[in-house]
Formats: structure tokens, sequence, C-alpha cells
């Protein structure tokens, strides 16, 4: 089992306590399966305020779908930037966004109960705390955007867990994702998806600047490190890193020209191949996975890990970060928005600690230990070492 910062996890409740639970929510959920005790429920005062909350949290799921185009609205229409430099009256926003006034009032009052934004007290348009959130947060709005993709994708969520869907958007827009060689993939089909990765890096890097000190490293290889953007933002936090990028040939070229705009040509070297059948570079004393293992099957990741293991001396440090599964709070983030996005995509799932820490182990790993980021929805944090080699 993995270290949390080097206490051991807290253990399973034990069997018999889990069983007693199981009963008890067992009992719990058939009386809410009722229609009768929901009636009561909803008008006696002890129990009311649970069942507005349940309620509300139905509607909510019911209703994902229309709050996110209320965000999509937003950010194609740009209003949290306009909003963002003063406080605007609904006819001058209308004017700016193009739409008739009733059509921006509808838009501006849905944003406003979703608290993106806000009423000042004379009644005109400010950003709310989630709309505050998004400014300046470039990666936010191109997967708002993305989003279109991975909804077109979900419509017949039923096809879609039968394997009946076959022209799927994001199988296209991540063509790794498919059986073959992907070496050969060209700049056209690489580049979308590595913009999109680029432009979310900084919520990720930021992240784990923040929970791993790469200080006592001399040399990072990020293994599929797309355009380079998680490695420039450690080159430039740690100065005297060397830098090793690997990813598929087009990719890597990319990460050549976005490292040399860096001002990081002298300090790094950018490597084109398949991480699935090519060896890694060797020469790095610690190797970073970010946003890599989710994309595949255990059978895949095996075939990564173990390519570090062997690029790596023992003793060398891996370090995984992407988001997991389980993770306390953020649950449905693992299980339901990334299973269903990586079932979409063709691959892939968001793994538990624990899980991880098995496949690592298989590969030779040792030593695992979870880091706390900050935002831990967004992503978690593992590193272990490599074993002495057999
Ligand atoms: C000032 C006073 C007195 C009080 C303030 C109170 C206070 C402290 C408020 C907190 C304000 C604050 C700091 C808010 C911060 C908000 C943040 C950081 C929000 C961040 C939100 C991030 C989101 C919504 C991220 C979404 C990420 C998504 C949807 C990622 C999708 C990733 C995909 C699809 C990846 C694909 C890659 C693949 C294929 C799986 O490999
Ligand atoms: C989800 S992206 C993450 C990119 C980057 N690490 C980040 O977090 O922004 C996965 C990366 O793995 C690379 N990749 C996928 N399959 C690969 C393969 N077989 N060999 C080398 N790189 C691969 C992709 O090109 C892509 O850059």
């Amino acid at each position: 089992m993995a270290a949390v910062d080097g206490k051991a996890e807290a253990r399973a409740s034990p069997g018999a306590l889990r069983s007693v639970v199981d009963r008890v929510l067992a009992w719990r959920d058939s009386r809410i399966a009722d229609p009768r005790f929901r009636a009561w429920a909803a008008r006696f005062p002890l129990t009311r305020w649970r069942a507005r909350r349940e309620a509300r949290a139905l509607f909510d799921l019911c209703a994902g779908f229309v709050y996110s185009q209320v965000l999509l609205a937003c950010v194609r229409l740009g209003l949290f930037d306009l909003v963002a430099k003063q406080p605007l009256a609904d006819p001058a926003i209308a004017a700016r966004m193009g739409l008739s006034v009733a059509s921006a009032t509808r838009l501006i009052e849905a944003a406003v109960s979703l608290r993106l934004l806000r009423r000042t007290a004379d009644g005109r348009v400010t950003l709310g705390p989630l709309g505050a959130a998004m400014v300046g947060n470039a990666g936010l709005a191109a997967m708002v955007e993305h989003h279109a993709l991975v909804y077109r994708d979900l419509a017949d969520p039923v096809s879609l867990l039968r394997g009946e869907v076959t022209e799927r958007a994001l199988a296209r827009y991540w063509p790794y994702a498919a059986e073959g060689s992907h070496a050969g993939l060209g700049d056209a089909e690489v580049a979308p998806y590595t913009a999109l990765m680029a432009a979310t890096q900084p919520l990720v890097s930021t992240e784990v600047l923040g929970a791993y000190d790469f200080s006592g490293h001399r040399c990072l290889l990020d293994v599929g490190g797309g355009d380079g953007s998680f490695l420039a933002a450690v080159g430039r936090r740690h100065g005297h890193l060397s830098l090793l990028l690997f990813d598929l040939p087009a990719v890597a070229s990319r990460a050549e020209a976005r490292l040399a705009g860096a001002g990081l040509a002298g300090r790094s070297r950018c490597i084109g191949g398949d991480f699935l059948t090519d060896p890694l570079p060797e020469g790095a004393d610690i190797v970073s996975l970010v946003r890599v293992l989710h994309d595949h099957d255990d059978e895949r990741v095996g075939r990564i890990l173990a390519a570090v293991r062997r690029a790596l001396p023992p003793g060398g440090t891996l370090l995984v970060a992407e988001p997991l599964a389980d993770t306390p709070g953020a649950e449905p983030i693992g299980a339901a928005y990334f299973g269903f996005y990586l079932l979409a995509m063709g691959r892939g799932q968001a793994r538990s600690v624990a899980r991880l820490s098995e496949l690592l182990a298989r590969a030779g790993f040792r030593d695992v230990r979870q880091h706390r980021t900050d935002t831990p929805l967004l992503t978690g944090l593992l590193t272990a070492r490599a074993g002495n080699r057999s």
C-alpha cells in the first residue's frame, strides 16, 4: 500500500461493521424508494431539509448539460473577460454580445444563478465567484469548448457502453488511443490535442511543483511530455535541471520548437518515438508521466512502466501525476467524468492509488508514496523508486 506523505493510509472499516452499515443504508434506500415515504419526508419538519437537498442533487444531475451550456455560452461570448473590466448593465452587454436585451438578460440570470456572474447593488453585472475563477484561465475555456466533442459522443450513452458507437469524435481527437503504431501520426493529427494539453498544463504543473521538490534531481525525462509545457515549467523553477522529453515524433518536434522559444534549447533534448515499442532515452534520474497512464489499459501501462524502469538507474525516481479514482470529495471526477470520457476516447481509466501501486510494484518499482497536492481533484501525485535490476 502507498504511504501518504510517509504515513500509512487509513485502514478500511472491518468487515462486520461494513455489513451492519450496508444493512442500515439498504433500509434507508428502500424507504426513499417508496413514493409515500418521499411525500411524507418532504412534509415532515425534521426530514424536509434532507428531502429538499436530495431533490436538488437529483435535479442538478438532470440539468447538468443545461448548466454546462450556460457556461459555454458565457465562454463563447467572452462574457467573463468583458465584465471583469467593469460592471455593465444588461443593454450594454447585449450590444457587445450581439444579443437582444431579453436574450442577454436570460443568459445573465442563468449565469447569476450558477454563481458565474453576480448582480451589483445597482443592478449591473459583474463576476461571480465561479466566473472569477475562469478569468485568465485559457485552459479551462479551451476545455469547455472541447466538451462539445464529449457531449456529441455521449448523446447515446447506452450505445456507447455497448460498443455500438463506431464514429466517435474523441477517438479521432486522440488518435494514439487506437490500436497500432502511432509514430507515423502527422502534425495535423497531433496539433489539436497537443494544444489543448498545453493550454491546460498550467493547472497541473502548478499542483506538481507545489507538492514535489525537484531540487534533489539532476535530469528530468518527461515521457509523453506533449509540447514541453510541463518541462518548461519545471525547468524555469529549477535552473540546474537538464531536461529530456519523449513523445511521438510529431509532438516531440513541436516540443523542440516550444522549448527553444522558452529559451531552454541549451538545456533540453526532445526525442521522438513510440513508448509502447521503443526504448526511452537513458541518463535521467527522474522520469515523469503526467496525464499519461490513465490513457491506457493495464497491459499498455505495464509496457510503459517497464520501459521507464529500463531507462532509470536503480533508485531512480518515477513521478506519476494524473487525476486519481477515489479522490475523497471528487469521486465522480474519476469514476463518472473520466470513466465515460475515456470510454468515448476508446481506452483507459482513472485508477486508484492502490491499483497504480500494484501496477508499479509489478513493473519493479518500490517505495510508492502519495504526495498531497493543493487541489487533488485536478491532479493526484505519486512517486516510486526503481528497484535493482534483476
Ligand atoms: C478574498 C476572500 C476574503 C475570500 C475568498 C474566499 C476564497 C478563498 C475562495 C476561493 C477562490 C479560489 C482560489 C478559487 C479557485 C478556483 C479554482 C482553482 C478552480 C479550478 C477549476 C478547475 C476546473 C473546473 C478544471 C476542469 C478540468 C477539466 C474539465 C479537465 C479535463 C481534462 C481532460 C479531458 C483531459 C484529457 C486528457 C486525457 C485524454 C484523459 O489524457
Ligand atoms: C494526455 S497527453 C499528456 C501530455 C502532457 N504530459 C500533459 O500533461 O500536458 C498524452 C501524451 O502522450 C503521448 N503519447 C501517447 N501515446 C504515445 C506513444 N505510444 N508513444 C509516445 N508518446 C505517446 C501523446 O502524444 C501525448 O502528448
